[in-house]
C-alpha cells in the first residue's frame, strides 16, 4: 500500500503512484521510438537512470500537490502512465497527458485511464478546466481525448525533445460540463417534456438545502463527489425532494443519509431560495439555516466537508445558483 495516493480504479486498470521498483518496466516501455516521438518532454534514447529520477520527482510532486503522474497498472504490469499537472500561471487549470506502451495499444487503455484521472481531478482538486495537447500528426491521441469528452481548442506549438524540433500541436480542453458522466454512461437525467400541456412546475427541479452553522458561526459546505454533475464544486448539504416529500422532510432525510445527523423540522429556519436554470430544467432550492442537531457531522458518502467562516465562503467554487445565497449569508451571519 502506498501512502501518498489512494489508487484509482478504472475498469480493469488501477492508477497508482509510481514506485521505485517500476523503473525497469517503465524504461522498457518508454524507451521506444514509437512512444517517445509523440511525447514532448521524453528524450530518445531514454537513459535508464532517468526512469529512477523521474519516478522520484513524480512522488515529490504528488506530495507537494503540484502534479499527479501515475502508473497505469493492469493486474501487476505497468502498461503506461497518465499525468495531470497544475498550471502555475492559471489557477484552477491543469494539463493532462498520457502514454501507453506500444504492445498495449488498441485496447482502450488511454481513454479509460485519462478519463478517470480527469474526472477524479475535477472532483477532488480545485480545478475548473483541464487542457491537453497532442502532436498534430497523432490522430490516435486526438481521438482518445474526443472520446473522453475533450473539445478542440485551437492549435499551438511545442518543443519535442526526442525530435529536437518545435512542432504544431492540437489543443483540447474540458470542464465539468464535458466530463460529468464517465465515458459510456448516460448524461444526467433528461428533463421531462414541458410542452404547452405540461402541468405547472413540471420543469422545476426541487432541491432542499441547508446551511448548518456551528457554535463558532462557521457554515458547513460539502464537496460534490466524482460521478455527480458539477463534481468538485462545494454546496450546501441537501438534495432532491422525493415524490410526496415536503422540503423539510427531504432535508431531514438527506442530512441523516449524507452527514449522519438528526435534525428536527423545528430547527430548520427558512432563510432564502435559489432560482436558476439547470441542465435543461429550472432549479428551485429553498435554503434553511440550522444551528441545532444531534450527532456528529461526518461525510457518510465519502464527500469532503469544510466548516467555513462566512467571510471565506467566496473562496469555495460553488454552483452558479448558490452565488446570491452566499452573498445573503455573508451579510446575515
Ligand atoms: N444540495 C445542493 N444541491 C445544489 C446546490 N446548488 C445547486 O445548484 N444544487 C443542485 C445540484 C444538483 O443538480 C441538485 C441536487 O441534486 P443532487 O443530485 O445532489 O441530489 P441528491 O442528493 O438527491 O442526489 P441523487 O440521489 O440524485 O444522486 O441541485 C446546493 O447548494 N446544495
Amino acid at each position: 500500500m502506498d501512502g501518498i495516493f489512494a489508487p484509482l480504479r478504472a475498469g480493469a486498470l488501477t492508477l497508482r503512484a509510481l514506485r521505485p521498483e517500476d523503473a525497469a518496466q517503465l524504461h522498457r516501455l518508454v524507451n521506444d521510438w514509437e512512444v517517445a516521438r509523440m511525447l514532448a518532454r521524453v528524450p530518445f534514447p531514454y537513459p535508464r537512470e532517468l526512469a529512477d529520477e523521474w519516478i522520484a520527482s513524480t512522488r515529490a510532486q504528488i506530495e507537494a500537490g503540484t502534479a499527479w503522474h501515475l502508473a497505469i497498472m493492469r493486474e501487476d504490469a505497468l502498461v503506461g502512465c497518465v499525468g495531470l499537472t497544475t498550471t502555475r500561471d492559471a489557477p484552477r487549470h491543469a494539463e493532462l497527458g498520457y502514454w501507453v506502451g506500444r504492445r498495449h495499444w488498441g485496447q482502450g487503455i488511454g481513454p479509460e485511464a485519462a478519463g478517470r484521472l480527469a474526472r477524479w481531478a475535477l472532483a477532488n482538486l480545485d480545478l475548473d478546466v483541464i487542457h491537453a495537447s497532442v502532436l498534430e500528426e497523432n490522430k490516435r491521441s486526438a481521438a482518445v481525448l474526443a472520446r473522453i469528452g475533450f473539445v478542440p481548442d485551437g492549435m499551438a506549438e511545442q518543443d519535442f525533445t526526442a525530435r529536437n524540433a518545435r512542432l504544431p500541436v492540437r489543443r483540447f480542453r474540458a470542464g465539468r460540463a464535458e466530463l460529468s458522466a464517465p465515458a459510456g454512461q448516460p448524461a444526467p437525467e433528461a428533463a421531462p417534456q414541458a410542452g404547452p400541456a405540461a402541468a405547472p412546475g413540471a420543469n422545476l427541479l426541487l432541491v432542499a438545502a441547508c446551511a448548518l452553522i456551528d457554535s463558532d458561526g462557521r457554515v458547513l459546505l460539502a464537496r460534490r463527489p466524482e460521478g455527480k454533475p458539477m463534481a468538485g464544486l462545494w454546496e450546501f448539504p441537501g438534495g432532491k425532494l422525493a415524490p410526496g416529500e415536503t422540503p423539510e422532510e427531504a432535508l431531514i432525510r438527506e442530512l441523516k443519509e449524507e452527514l449522519g445527523i438528526d435534525v428536527s423540522a423545528a430547527c430548520l429556519a427558512p432563510f432564502a431560495f435559489a432560482s436558476h436554470p439547470l441542465e435543461g430544467r429550472h432549479l428551485l432550492m429553498p435554503l434553511y439555516l440550522c444551528r441545532r442537531w444531534a450527532g456528529t457531522v461526518e461525510g457518510r458518502e465519502g464527500q469532503a466537508l469544510a466548516w467555513v467562516r462566512p467571510g471565506k465562503l467566496g473562496d469555495y467554487a460553488m454552483p452558479p445558483a448558490d452565488k446570491p445565497l452566499v452573498a445573503l449569508l455573508r451579510d446575515f451571519l
